[in-house]
């Protein structure tokens, strides 16, 4: 609630607005049902047309400013709750931009989805009602108390009984259903899990014809989501009709208590009639708060979602420095050991020690899995080491801003990852301010100026979500012109040359060499072409550098790149023959 109450307090002028229109409702609501009892206990002052027509003017006059009221609390509250879940899904979404990776996996994305989406509406629609009902319901329950005490202190006792019965009766719908509503929040996760790995996964599904499998396993999970919300929907279905019948059993009551005061002389026509919709405005806003209360479950289940999620900190946390001093490239791993924080918690890099000079090129090669990629996150930051220390200019990257440090390299990840809009909006991704001249550069060096300019709308044209509507090879060609729209001191290149046909792959890497010279270049690769002509090459194997130096001294000193040259490259092009 503290989420909520935060967000409150910052539209107090539209709270406070809620508040008066309230209160003049309920003035306007109590106001009718006395004008009209004074009416009966005048007997219409015997047929007074003046006095008739002045009351009827009165009560007009009440029933119009009640109009009015509620018009100006329902748009109120609908602004200041739309402005409120705004800013909750806005604090959300900054929040978990600033996640690791790790925090990422441990909510898994599609959880972090249904927050943003489904649990930010359930939100919504709670405060939507508790705003316009939570001030008009108590209010309106204890004014009409007021009025039939004063009257009748039985027949209030009588309409005050309702209220152990239907607090009762909230506070078990709410026991049952708490538990309900939280694994019916979990089964919405999984569906939105099934649905994404379903829908990016839609080529290889067709390909191997699983569709009906995926149809049956989705089928089960919205199957099981569909339980839960039955279960739910049930027991609040069941809420409205029990609480009608003892509504309607008071209401008996009062009207038989009044009718025989009215018989005894007791109580005139006119309060009794007075009374009736004293009552009935009584019992119908407790009906109403009951409602509510009956949300506070699922409501209460969607905030402590959020606040699990606003509350959980990153583990890559930045220092404030203002000023920071000029990046060379100088990168220096020391005693370097790194394990992801699943449930194996197995080293994946161990007691990694290396120094690369500012300008150098160095690649890394290795077997699939022996930690060549996680080796080159480690430094803009995207995972910290678990042990030792990496240098970047003789200063641990700890201490670095992490915004700085981040700005001076340019990261090229495995997979390409492209965004919905055009090719131009792409690049800018890169680097904001990058005139088309630099874009047109970048796009000449990644060698992808043929195919962009072969589309219609060149620079200007439109990628499909992902960039689903290129080749592999077009996606990376994008991806490595989108980091070169940046001047850095580091670039590093996680097997991105890999869909590169061969041709492509050496000319961009000779253009690389030409266009940006003192910049430090990190590449990650599978193929030995690809690397042979770097300054310097580190074997990776099993989490540990193995050994290093150029090709044509690794290919002499070192069994396992010499193992991998052999695979790939024929005899002539094994320089050691
Ligand atoms: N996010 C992750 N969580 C847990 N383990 C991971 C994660 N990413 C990679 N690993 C594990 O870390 C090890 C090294 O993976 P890494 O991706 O660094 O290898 P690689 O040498 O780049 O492989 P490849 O050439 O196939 O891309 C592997 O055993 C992999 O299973």
């Amino acid at each position: 609630m503290k989420l909520v109450f935060s967000y409150l307090k910052k539209y107090k002028a539209f709270l406070i607005l809620c508040f008066i229109c309230s209160f003049g409702f309920i003035f306007t609501e109590i106001g009718i049902p006395t004008l009209f009892a004074d009416g009966i206990s005048n007997n219409f002052k015997n047929g007074n047309t003046q006095y008739i027509l002045l009351l009827a003017i009165k009560m007009y006059g009440f029933a119009f400013i009640g109009l009015i009221l509620l018009l100006i609390l329902a748009y109120s509250s609908n602004r200041m709750t739309s402005k409120i879940v705004r800013d909750i899904r806005n604090e959300l979404f900054s929040h978990i931009q600033t996640f690791s990776r790790e925090k990422y996996e441990d909510f898994n994305i599609s959880r972090l989805l249904t927050n943003i989406v489904n649990d930010c509406f359930i939100i919504m629609q709670f405060l939507i009602v508790i705003i316009r009902l939570g001030f008009i319901a108590p209010m309106m329950i204890i004014s009409s108390f007021i009025m039939i005490y004063r009257k009748s202190p039985t027949i209030a006792i009588v309409t005050l009984a309702i209220v152990p019965i239907l607090l009762v009766g909230v506070f078990l719908i709410n026991k049952i259903t708490r538990p309900i509503s939280i694994k019916q929040q979990k089964k919405l996760d999984n569906i939105n899990l099934n649905m994404r790995e379903s829908l990016t996964g839609l080529r290889v599904i067709r390909a191997f014809n699983r569709q009906d499998f995926q149809s049956k396993r989705f089928g089960k999970i919205n199957e099981e989501y569909g339980g839960f919300s039955k279960k739910l929907f049930q027991l609040m279905a069941l809420i409205p009709p029990l609480f009608t019948v003892i509504f309607s059993i008071i209401m008996i009551t009062v009207v038989y208590l009044g009718s025989n005061y009215v018989n005894q002389g007791t109580l005139d026509y006119g309060a009794l009639a007075a009374f009736i919709e004293y009552v009935f405005h009584a019992l119908f806003s407790f009906l109403m708060l009951a409602n509510v209360l009956i949300m506070y479950p699922r409501f209460s289940v969607a905030v402590n979602r959020i606040n699990e999620v606003l509350n959980t900190q990153t583990n890559i946390t930045s220092k404030e420095i203002n000023v920071e001093t000029p990046i060379k490239g100088h990168i220096e791993f020391k005693n370097v050991s790194f394990a992801y924080a699943d449930s194996s918690k197995e080293n994946v890099l161990e007691d990694i020690n290396l120094s690369i000079e500012p300008g150098e090129t160095v690649a890394f090669i290795g077997s699939t899995g022996s930690g060549k990629s996680t080796l080159v996150r480690l430094i803009p930051r995207i995972f910290d080491v678990t042990k030792g220390s990496i240098l970047v200019d003789g200063k641990d990257i700890r201490d670095y801003d992490l915004d700085y440090l981040r700005s001076k390299i340019s990261f090229v990840p495995q997979k390409a990852i492209l965004f919905s809009g055009t090719i131009k909006n792409n690049l800018l991704f890169g680097n904001r301010n990058a005139s088309d001249e630099e874009l047109n550069r970048a796009i000449d060096i990644a060698q992808a100026k043929d195919f962009v300019n072969s589309k219609k709308d060149g620079i200007y044209a439109q990628l499909s979500e992902g960039g689903t509507n290129l080749s592999g090879g077009q996606k990376q060609r994008l991806c490595i012109a989108r980091a070169l729209t940046r001047d850095v001191p580091i670039y590093i290149f996680d097997d991105s040359f890999s869909a590169l046909d061969y041709k492509t792959d050496s000319v961009l890497r000779n253009r690389l060499k030409e266009e940006i010279k003192d910049s430090t270049f990190l590449i990650v690769a599978q193929r030995v072409a690809t690397i042979m002509e770097a300054d310097r090459i580190f074997v990776v194997n099993n989490g540990k550098i193995v050994g290093h130096g150029t090709h044509k001294e690794l290919l002499k000193n070192n069994p396992i790149y010499r193992e991998i040259a052999e695979s790939q490259l024929s005899k002539e092009e094994l320089a050691y023959e």
